[in-house]
């Protein structure tokens, strides 16, 4: 950042609208802005400084550095998600049935960024929880909390448990159509509707999109947010080097220096730990299987 701009307003980016920002102020105050030039490179969470254009319109004259940012990367571009996170929570559910491959691959992205994850396994009050349940046993084995809730049959029991998890931290929410998230923003916000409201008469848009990210507050003093964001199809790990991959995956990466050789791609090397813990049970045969198939990917050509 240019020390030019040090002494205009901090700001929050608190939903990226196609060309235009919006920005909270330090005051809470939320208003339209638009990047200088052709350059839109902030995303939600970002420190921006801004300058004031009208009483309702600014302009974003810089980004601060930030401190990580999560984002996925497919052969031909990146998708930030947020910046600026203290915590991820990956949510899944009993039903539909989650993608290991997608859980998985979020673990990687936000292990890369370096952003601590929890996953939340929603609608355990279903028959099949058991099954799923056993499904996360090795996430558990590898040291990731695993938070059971029941958002909609046992919202009480599902807030005591996320919210001290949630407590005075910024938190983005992943997850696949159909988990609950908007079950759990609606628990978790009381003044939800009125949060993205206020943006859409903001953008004069008068839709209340789940097609952005959004930030959410979970308190008045603005200490504690929940930021959603909206499904998508492919989660690429592309911005990864084939090498790192078993390094960002702490069952594998528990192993791989047992290897005979130093660049063992554990996938048919003479010598291998990491196939010696699958063969012994010690890593998950799903979690070899995606890590196998991210790692095609990874080194797939790009032409
Ligand atoms: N059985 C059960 N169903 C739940 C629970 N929580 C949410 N659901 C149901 O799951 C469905 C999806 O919940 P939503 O909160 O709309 O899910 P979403 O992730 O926002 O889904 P999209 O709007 O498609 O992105 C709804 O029919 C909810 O009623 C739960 O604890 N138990
Ligand atoms: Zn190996």
């Amino acid at each position: 950042m240019t020390a030019k701009f040090a002494t205009l307003d901090l700001g929050l980016v608190v939903r990226g609208h196609g060309r235009h920002y919006i920005i909270e102020d330090s005051e809470g105050r939320r208003r339209v802005c638009h990047p200088r030039g052709k350059k839109s490179d902030c995303v939600v969470g970002d420190m921006v400084r801004w300058a004031e254009v009208s009483s309702d319109e600014g302009v974003v004259e810089a980004v601060e550095p930030r401190r990580n940012l999560l984002f996925r990367q497919d052969e031909w571009k990146t998708k930030s998600f947020a910046a600026n996170l203290d915590q991820l929570l990956v949510l899944v559910a009993v039903e539909p049935v989650f993608s290991e491959s997608q859980l998985t691959r979020a673990l990687i992205a936000a292990e890369s960024a370096g952003i601590a994850a929890t996953i939340a396994l929603n609608k355990t009050d279903l028959p099949g929880a058991a099954t799923q349940r056993a499904r996360l046993q090795p996430y558990r084995d590898m040291g990731i909390e695993v938070l059971e809730v029941a958002l909609k049959a046992d919202p009480l029991a599902s807030r005591a448990l996320l919210a001290p998890w949630l407590e005075g931290k910024r938190s983005f929410v992943l997850g696949p159509s159909g988990t609950g998230k908007s079950t759990l923003i609606n628990l978790l916000i009381p003044n939800a509707a009125a949060q993205v409201g206020d943006i859409s008469v903001a953008l004069n848009s008068g839709r209340h999109t789940t097609t952005t990210t959004q930030w959410y507050w979970m308190d008045e003093r603005r200490q504690t947010a929940l930021i959603d964001s909206p499904g998508f199809q492919e989660f690429g790990l592309k911005q990864i080097e084939p090498m790192q991959l078993p390094l960002l995956m702490p069952d594998l990466k528990k192993h791989a220096d047992h290897c005979r050789f130093y660049n063992c791609t554990h996938m048919h090397e003479p010598g291998c730990g990491v196939r010696d813990a699958v063969d012994a049970g010690l890593i998950s045969p799903s979690r070899y299987r995606i890590y196998g198939e991210i790692l095609q990917e990874l080194s797939s050509k790009r032409w």
